[in-house]
C-alpha cells in the first residue's frame, strides 16, 4: 500500500509515543494497518505482542481483514485487534482468579442492568423509570471516570447525588454476588487491576509490547488510563484521531485526552496529515467549510487531489414516507444510469427509529440492504413475538414459536410445566401443541396447568379458524387484542415512550401484513400462510447476509458510520430538531452535532445527497420542518436544491437584494 511522506513518518517512528492528528479520510487508519505490518516484518515484533484497538466491532473486523491481506494470514495470526471492551474482557478472563471472579461470570447488557436496578431500588425510586435511567447513567459515568462507590459517596454534595452513590454501592455488591459484570466494568476492572497490582501490570506490559489506537478522540477517562497502564514507562504506542470527529462526549469521551497526551508524554511525536484520499473536492470543501464554524484544538487544512466532483444535492420530500420513497427511487435511478452496485450506497440517519420507513421502502422495492448497529425491524422483540404467534397459527407444530409465546403474556405456564410437556411430546413423537390436546397429558400435569395449556391451544385453533374462513386481517386484529399485547408492552418496557415505539412497530407490521393479504395493483392478494413464509424468509435472508456482506445498500446511524467510506451517501432528515438534535439545541451543544454532520459528509467518496421533509409526524402530531442550519452553512454554490429555479448568477442575486439563504428559506416555506 502506498504512503505519503507524513504517513511514512508515522509508520516508521517506532522508538517512542506517536500521535497522528488529522482530518477525515487522510489515511489514519491506513497508517495503523501499515504500521502493524511494519512492526512485524521490519522491527522484529511478534504478532502476539501487538495490540490494536478500534471503536466498533465492525471496524475491528475490517482492520483485521485489511492487515491479513497486507501481511499474509499466517503472519497476522495472534495479533490482538479488537475494541477496547473486548480487550478488557480478555484481560478479565485471563486474570479472573486474581480478581476473585468465578470463571463462568455473566455479562449484563443494558436491559439486564435496568431490570436489576429496578428491583434493587424499589423502596427508594419507587419504580420510576426516568429516575432509574438517570441512576444507570450516573453509574455508567462514574465507572467511565474510574470512580468506585466509596469515592462516589465522598464526591457528591446534593441529596439525589448521595442517594445515587449509595445505590451505586448496592448495585456493585449485588453484581459481585451474581458473579456478573456490566459493559463499563469491562474497562473499569482491568484498569483498576493494572493500576493496583504490579505483577499483573508487568505481565500485561510484557504481553502487549506495542499498542495502537484508532479513533482516539472518542476515548473516555478509564480507557485513556488503561492505555497508559498498558504502555507503561516504555510508552511504545501510536494513537490516531481527529478532534473534529469527536461524537461521543455524551458517553464520557474526552477529546481533551488528545491534549493530555502531550503533557503526559513529553516526548510525544505529533504528526499531521493533510491530504484527503477519500472524497471529491466539492465534498471535502463542504465538510471543511461546515466544520470551520466550530472551535478547534488544533488547526488543520485538508486538501484533495481527486476530481472536483458532482454538486451535492438536497432532495425535498413532502413527508417522512415520501422521504424514504425518494431515497429508494433515487438509488434505483442512479444505479441504472451509472451501472453501480447496491453495496456502493449508504443511507445515514441521526436516530435508529428513522430506519423503519427506509427498510419498508427498500423491502417493498426488493432492494437488498443491510442494517448495521441497532436492531433491524424483524429482529425486534415485539415483531418476533407477533410473528411467532402468526407462525403458530399457520403451523401449530412449530415448537420454537410455541415456546416463545405460550407464556407471553403470562398465563401461569412455568418452565417445569413446559419441561414435562416437552418430554411427553417427545415420547409420543408429536409437537408440543398437539400434546396439549392429548388425553394422556392429564397423568403428567396438575389440572390447573392442563387447563391453562388447553385454553391457550384453543385460542390458537380459534384464531386459525377465522383465518381459514378468509378473514385473516380480522384474525390478526383479534389476536393482538385478546392477548392484551399493548398492556404487556407497557408493563415490560423501560419507559412509556419505549412501549409506544414498540406498539408503533406492531402497527407497522399489521399494516404491512394487511397490505400483503389484500394485495394491490402490483401484487395479488396472498393467504396468511403465504404472508408468513414470505416474511420469515425475509428474516432469514437478513440474518444470513450478516456474514456474507453481499451487494446490499448499507443503513446505519451517523454514529455507527465513523471510520467507514462509501461512494454514494444519503443523509436523511437533515432538519432542525433532528440534526442538530432537539436535545442538543436545548443544551446548547450544537458543536457536537456539527461534528456528527461532518462525520456523515466525510463518509462520501463521490456523491452526496441530503434529504429533508416539508413536514413530519412526531408524537402523533404533524409538524412543519425547517432545513438544518448545517445545510445553510454549506457553500451554496456546491449545493443543488431540488425544485429550485435555475441558478441565478451572483449579479442577479445582488439585484434582487436578497441573500442566498433568505431565498432558500422563502422557497422552503412555499
Ligand atoms: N497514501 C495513500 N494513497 C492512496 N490512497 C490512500 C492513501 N492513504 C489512504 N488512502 C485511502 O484513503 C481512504 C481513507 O483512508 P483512511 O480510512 O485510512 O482514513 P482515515 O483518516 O482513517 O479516515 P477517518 O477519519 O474517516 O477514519 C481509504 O480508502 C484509503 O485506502
Ligand atoms: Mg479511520
Amino acid at each position: 500500500m502506498k504512503l505519503n511522506p507524513g504517513q511514512n513518518d508515522a509508520v516508521h517512528y517506532v522508538s517512542g509515543p506517536c500521535l497522528v492528528l488529522a482530518g477525515a479520510g487522510s489515511g489514519k487508519t491506513r497508517v495503523i494497518i501499515n504500521k502493524i505490518a511494519y512492526l512485524v516484518e521490519k522491527c522484529g515484533y511478534k504478532a502476539r505482542n501487538i495490540a490494536a484497538v478500534t471503536f466498533t466491532n465492525k471496524a475491528a473486523r475490517e482492520m483485521k481483514e485489511r492487515v491479513a491481506q497486507s501481511m499474509g494470514r499466517k503472519e497476522a495470526r495472534g495479533l490482538w485487534i479488537s475494541t477496547f471492551h473486548t480487550l478488557g474482557l480478555e484481560i478479565i478472563k485471563r486474570e479472573h482468579k486474581v480478581l476473585g471472579l468465578k470463571a463462568g461470570f455473566s455479562l449484563f447488557d443494558d436491559q439486564d442492568t435496568f431490570a436489576l436496578l429496578k428491583e434493587l431500588t424499589q423502596d427508594e425510586l419507587d419504580e420510576d423509570k426516568d429516575l432509574i435511567k438517570a441512576l444507570a447513567s450516573a453509574i455508567s459515568n462514574w465507572k467511565g471516570g474510574l470512580v468506585i462507590p466509596q469515592q462516589a459517596r465522598k464526591m457528591v454534595k446534593d441529596e439525589q447525588g448521595q442517594l445515587f452513590a449509595m445505590l451505586y454501592q448496592r448495585y456493585a455488591q449485588h453484581m459481585k454476588a451474581y458473579n456478573a459484570l456490566d459493559f463499563d466494568d469491562l474497562i473499569l476492572i482491568p484498569t483498576l487491576l493494572l493500576r493496583m497490582n504490579e505483577e499483573v501490570r508487568t505481565r500485561w506490559q510484557t504481553r502487549i509490547q506495542y499498542l495502537l489506537v484508532d479513533e482516539y478522540q472518542d476515548t473516555n477517562t478509564s480507557q485513556y488510563e488503561l492505555v497508559k497502564l498498558l504502555v507503561g514507562e516504555r510508552a511504545r504506542f501510536t494513537v490516531v484521531g481527529d478532534d473534529d470527529q469527536s461524537i461521543y462526549s455524551w458517553r464520557g469521551a474526552k477529546p481533551q485526552n488528545l491534549v493530555l497526551l502531550g503533557s503526559d508524554f513529553p516526548k510525544l511525536k505529533l504528526i499531521k496529515l493533510e491530504q484527503n484520499y477519500r472524497s471529491s473536492q466539492r465534498i471535502l470543501r463542504a465538510a471543511n467549510i461546515l466544520i470551520a464554524n466550530n472551535p478547534h484544538v488544533y488547526e488543520k487544512a485538508l486538501f484533495s487531489d481527486l476530481a472536483y466532483g458532482e454538486p451535492l444535492r438536497v432532495l425535498i420530500a413532502a413527508n417522512e414516507e415520501q422521504e424514504a420513497e425518494r431515497v429508494v427511487a433515487e438509488i434505483i435511478r442512479h444505479k441504472f444510469v451509472g451501472r453501480t452496485q447496491f453495496g456502493q450506497y449508504a443511507i445515514l440517519y441521526r436516530g435508529n427509529h428513522q430506519s423503519r420507513l427506509l427498510e419498508r421502502a427498500l423491502m417493498t422495492n426488493r432492494i437488498p440492504y443491510k442494517l448495521s448497529g441497532g436492531t433491524s425491524f424483524f429482529a425486534r422483540a415485539e415483531i418476533k413475538d407477533i410473528m411467532a404467534y402468526l407462525r403458530l397459527v399457520v403451523n401449530p407444530d412449530d415448537d420454537n414459536a410455541f415456546l416463545r409465546v405460550v407464556n407471553l403474556p403470562k398465563r401461569g405456564i412455568g418452565p417445569a410445566t413446559l419441561e414435562r410437556l416437552g418430554n411427553f411430546a417427545n415420547q409420543k413423537h408429536i409437537s408440543m401443541f398437539e400434546a396439549i390436546f392429548d388425553a394422556g397429558l392429564n397423568h403428567e400435569l396438575a389440572p390447573a396447568a392442563v387447563k391453562s395449556l388447553y385454553q391457550f391451544g384453543q385460542f390458537i385453533v380459534d384464531t386459525g379458524e377465522i383465518a381459514k374462513r378468509g378473514e385473516s386481517v380480522d384474525a390478526i386484529k383479534k389476536l393482538i387484542r385478546s392477548i392484551n399485547y399493548e398492556d404487556y408492552l407497557y408493563e415490560t418496557s423501560t419507559s412509556a415512550k419505549a412501549a409506544e415505539m414498540r406498539m408503533k412497530n406492531i402497527s407497522e407490521l399489521y399494516r404491512w401484513v394487511t397490505e400483503m393479504l389484500e394485495g394491490d395493483e402490483l401484487d395479488e392478494p396472498m393467504t396468511l400462510p403465504e404472508v408468513v413464509t414470505r416474511l420469515t424468509l425475509r428474516d432469514m435472508m437478513e440474518r444470513n447476509s450478516e456474514d456474507e456482506g453481499g451487494d446490499q445498500v448499507q443503513l446505519m446511524t451517523l454514529h455507527a458510520s465513523k471510520g467507514l467510506e462509501f461512494p454514494f451517501v444519503f443523509m436523511v432528515g437533515v432538519e432542525e430538531r433532528i440534526l442538530p438534535h432537539q436535545s442538543s439545541i436545548d443544551e446548547d451543544n450544537v458543536d457536537e452535532e456539527r461534528r456528527l454532520a461532518y462525520v456523515g459528509i466525510t463518509r462520501a467518496q463521490r456523491e452526496l445527497w441530503f434529504v429533508i421533509c416539508r413536514e413530519r409526524r412526531q408524537f402523533g402530531e404533524t409538524m412543519r420542518c425547517e432545513p438544518s442550519r448545517f445545510l445553510m452553512e454549506l457553500p451554496q454554490d456546491d449545493l443543488i436544491w431540488e425544485n429550485r429555479k435555475p441558478q441565478q448568477t451572483e449579479q442577479q442575486r445582488m439585484a434582487t437584494g436578497k441573500s442566498n439563504i433568505a431565498n432558500l428559506r422563502d422557497m422552503f416555506k412555499k
